[in-house]
Formats: C-alpha cells, sequence, structure tokens
C-alpha cells in the first residue's frame, strides 16, 4: 500500500494523542506482578501494546510480539520469574535485534533461558524459576531496555537487586521512567551512585494507574508547526510581485497557525518532552494548558543545530526531517542505538533524504551531519518506510513544503500511533491510497 499525502491550507487543529506505548507497558508488567485487579487506565492502543496485553492474557505457549522491543525485553525478564515454559518470538527484524546482555544477566540471576534459532538473538525459549542471584554488572551502552526489563523484576526477587552499568548508559530518561512507575506501584528503587541502581525486595502494590499521551507521537506535531513557518518565510520572500492581500494573510497565517496536543502535561515522566524545548530553537513555542498544550510559531528558528541525542533516541528522525526542510545545517551525536531499532535508522534517513535532495551524512554509526549540501531529488519522492513507524511519521510532514509526498507501507504507524493518518485527515491534510497500489 502507498499513501500520497498533500497539506492543507493552513495548520490549525486540536489532536487527541495516543497514550505512551514505554508507558503503557511497564504499567501492564507492574500490574501482573501486583497480581493487581485494578487495570490501567488509558491504556495504548498501538500494536506494541496489544501484542503485551495478549502475552500477559490468558497465559499462551507461543508469544508474538511481532515489532515491539519493549515487549521483548520486559516479558523476557518477566516470563523468567513466572511459573511455566514459553516461547517468545517476533518479526525477522525482531529476530535480528541483540538481546544477549539481557539473557547473560538473566542468566546469571538464574534464569533458564535458551536460544532457539541464533545465539544471542530471539526466539527464546523461556521457564520461570525462582532468581536466586541478587547482584550483576551489565552493559549500559546498548539498550535501556535490558535495564528497564532487570529492574521491573527485581522486587519480586527473595533479596531484591542490585545493578551496576558499565559502559556510557543511553536513553537514562526511559531507566528513569522504570524506576518512577515502580515506585508508583509501591517498589523502592533508586539510584545510588551514577552508575549503579538498587531494588529493594518486596513485590508491588495494586495501584491505580493512569498513561499519559506520548511525547513522542508529539514530536511530529511539532514538526509539522516548524516546517509551516519556513513555508510562509518562502510564500513570503518568494514572489515579492504578487498581490499584497495574499503577502498579508500569508503573515497573518504564520502568526496564527496553531496547533493542540491533548493530554500532555508539562512535568511528564517522559524524556521526550524535552522535544518542546528544542523546539523552542526551531521556532516553536509551547504554551501548557489545563488539558494539553497549544504550539505556535514565535522567534526566529536557530541558523543551526547541534544536539546530543543520546537521552532522546526516539526523536533523531523528526529532528533529522525537520532541519533538513527547514534548511538548517546540524550534528546530532549520540545516537548509537539507532542501527539497532525497527531499522537502521542511520542508513534509512540517509537514503530516503537523498530522495528529497538532502545528503547526510553519518560517522562512527552514532552522528549524523548535514552542512547543507544538496543533490538532485528525485522528481517524484516515494519514501520507503522499511517497517518503522517512525520513517512515516517523520517524512509525512515534507508534504507542507513539497507539493506532496508519497509514502510506503504507511500502515507501519500503528505500531506506536495507530491514527496518525486519520489524525492528519482531521488537521485538513489529504490522505489518498494511490490507485495503482490499491
Ligand atoms: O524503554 C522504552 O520504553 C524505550 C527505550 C528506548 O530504547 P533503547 O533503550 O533501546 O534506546 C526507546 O528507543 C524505545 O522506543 C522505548
Ligand atoms: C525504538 C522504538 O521501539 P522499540 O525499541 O520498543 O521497538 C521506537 O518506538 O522508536
Amino acid at each position: 500500500m502507498r499513501y500520497t499525502v498533500s497539506a492543507p491550507a493552513s495548520l490549525h487543529a486540536a489532536i487527541q494523542l495516543p497514550a505512551s506505548k514505554s508507558i503503557s507497558n511497564r504499567a501492564l508488567i507492574l500490574h501482573s506482578l501486583a497480581h493487581g485487579n485494578i487495570l490501567p487506565c488509558n491504556l495504548s492502543d498501538c500494536d506494541d501494546t496489544i501484542v503485551m496485553t495478549r502475552a500477559l492474557d490468558g497465559n499462551p505457549g507461543h508469544i508474538d510480539i511481532l515489532a515491539a522491543g519493549t515487549a521483548m525485553r520486559f516479558l523476557t525478564a518477566y516470563l523468567s520469574v513466572t511459573p511455566g515454559t514459553r516461547i517468545i518470538t517476533g518479526t525477522q527484524r525482531m529476530q535480528q535485534r541483540p538481546i544477549r546482555i539481557l539473557v547473560d544477566a538473566l542468566r546469571e540471576l538464574g534464569a533458564r533461558i535458551e536460544y532457539v534459532g541464533n545465539e544471542g538473538f530471539p526466539p527464546l525459549r523461556i521457564t520461570g524459576t525462582e532468581l536466586t542471584g541478587s547482584e550483576i554488572s551489565l552493559a549500559g551502552n546498548v539498550s535501556s531496555q535490558y535495564i528497564s526489563a532487570l529492574l521491573m523484576i527485581g522486587t519480586v526477587l527473595p533479596k531484591g537487586l542490585r545493578l551496576h552499568l558499565t559502559g556510557d548508559i543511553i536513553s537514562r530518561p526511559y531507566i528513569n521512567l522504570t524506576l518512577q512507575l515502580m515506585r508508583d506501584f509501591g517498589a523502592q528503587a533508586d539510584w545510588v551512585s551514577e552508575d549503579c541502581i538498587t531494588v529493594s525486595p518486596g513485590g508491588y502494590t495494586d495501584t491505580p494507574f493512569t498513561v499519559e499521551s506520548d511525547w513522542s507521537a508529539a514530536s511530529y506535531w511539532y514538526q509539522m508547526m516548524a516546517i509551516e513557518g519556513i513555508k510562509n518565510e518562502k510564500i513570503k520572500g518568494g514572489d515579492r510581485s504578487s498581490a499584497k492581500e495574499s503577502e498579508d494573510s500569508t503573515k497573518e497565517e504564520a502568526h496564527t497557525a496553531e496547533i493542540e496536543l491533548l493530554g500532555l502535561f508539562a512535568h511528564s515522566y517522559q524524556g521526550d518532552s524535552r522535544g518542546a524545548e528544542v523546539f523552542t530553537r526551531l521556532g516553536v513555542h509551547t504554551e501548557y494548558t489545563d488539558r494539553g498544550v497549544k504550539l505556535t510559531r514565535k522567534g526566529t528558528p536557530a541558523t543551526r543545530l547541534d544536539e546530543d541525542m543520546v537521552d532522546i533516541p526516539d526523536l533523531a528522525q523528526t529532528f533529522v526531517v525537520t532541519c533538513c526542510l527547514m534548511d538548517i545545517p546540524f550534528r546530532f551525536t549520540g545516537l548509537q542505538s539507532l542501527k539497532i531499532k525497527e531499522t537502521d535508522r542511520i542508513t534509512a534517513l540517509i537514503t530516503e533524504l537523498r530522495k528529497l535532495g538532502y545528503v547526510v551524512r553519518s560517522e562512527q554509526d552514532s552522528i549524523l551531519l548535514w552542512d547543507g549540501e544538496r543533490c538532485p531529488a528525485d522528481a517524484d519522492p516515494v519514501i520507503a518506510t522499511y517497517e518503522d513507524h517512525r520513517m512515516a511519521m517523520a517524512f509525512a510532514p515534507a508534504c507542507l513544503v513539497l507539493p506532496q509526498i508519497q509514502i510506503d507501507e504507511p500502515q507501519v504507524v500503528t505500531k506506536s500511533y495507530p491514527a496518525y493518518w486519520e489524525d492528519l485527515q482531521k488537521a485538513g491534510f489529504k490522505v489518498c491510497q494511490n490507485a495503482m497500489q490499491s
């Protein structure tokens, strides 16, 4: 399937964002470990949360978590302490996403896990047992999900858990998110030094819990607001001979374009809420209201952007595409985890941006940079999405500065934001399924 997306004349929308899949999937694991009766409220309806709910309900012997990294990692630890033998697997891509660091750590604690296919990768056969270990070291520089997975089972271990993290610690806000939710469910867990976390034994308490809206999903709306401003600048600066009336209405439009995102809070649990601050440098102003945030254009965008993204890896695609379309050279560091996500996001970004005429480069598999270099753009670009929801969502806003954009396999968005295309339509975008492709 392929969608052709084109932009509305002006951007005005109030959008109910999806719930955070990161929070939903943690809340579901904690709810299960608490043997709770009070189901968390406002759970995400995305694929990654549906597979988690299915795995935890009804005790299936064969669990397919499709493409959900959190479900694969969190359930591997969860099943290690849950009676019974199960096989857990996922998509072809999931079978290429490494899990050895987590499996080694769990085995050191006493877990019974076997590789069903390739060593170091899913699928896994896991037999739940009591884990008697309580102190381990593991690398903190590959995926924070391994650490979150271990922490969440820490409080149900007889002696609790002491985790020493080696190397640089990536995606740290996701570890803090885990600790925060664990505390909300009654556990004692905290950093005791820069690289060591302890979890006391004692288990969880059944607790009412409501999931926040998703700040990672919000980033695509911030992106639209940022790009919209550039479009208006171009129109204003471009055809100076055009009627003054149109210039005035453009000015008015640039001033009034407004998007409201419902269900976000200023003091969010989510690290990706830092995106709001980075977007102020791209001319997007955030006003917190009692029901979410209002985005408007304010100030002059920076002339270049240098940013360490080690704590906000899921926003990398948003900022890379936004800066190219806004003609803002950039250097983004801390991207070492991008190669093992839904696709190799470093390669995917470089390949797809070329189609739009931008020559982006990578360094040491962890940096993406653009110095303003251009190449001829494809006449009618079709963006490949590589089974990666964020490729579709980060490239669709390009239609604000192009006549239209075509997105291949657009249904990938269901991994985290099933209503993305419907929400674009609510905001006035035209989303058409290509006749040839249907
Ligand atoms: O714990 C989580 O909810 C997540 C952690 C991050 O992964 P890494 O820790 O592998 O970077 C992030 O990319 C992912 O989307 C969600
Ligand atoms: C990397 C992501 O998800 P996961 O690792 O949980 O599959 C993501 O949503 O961008």
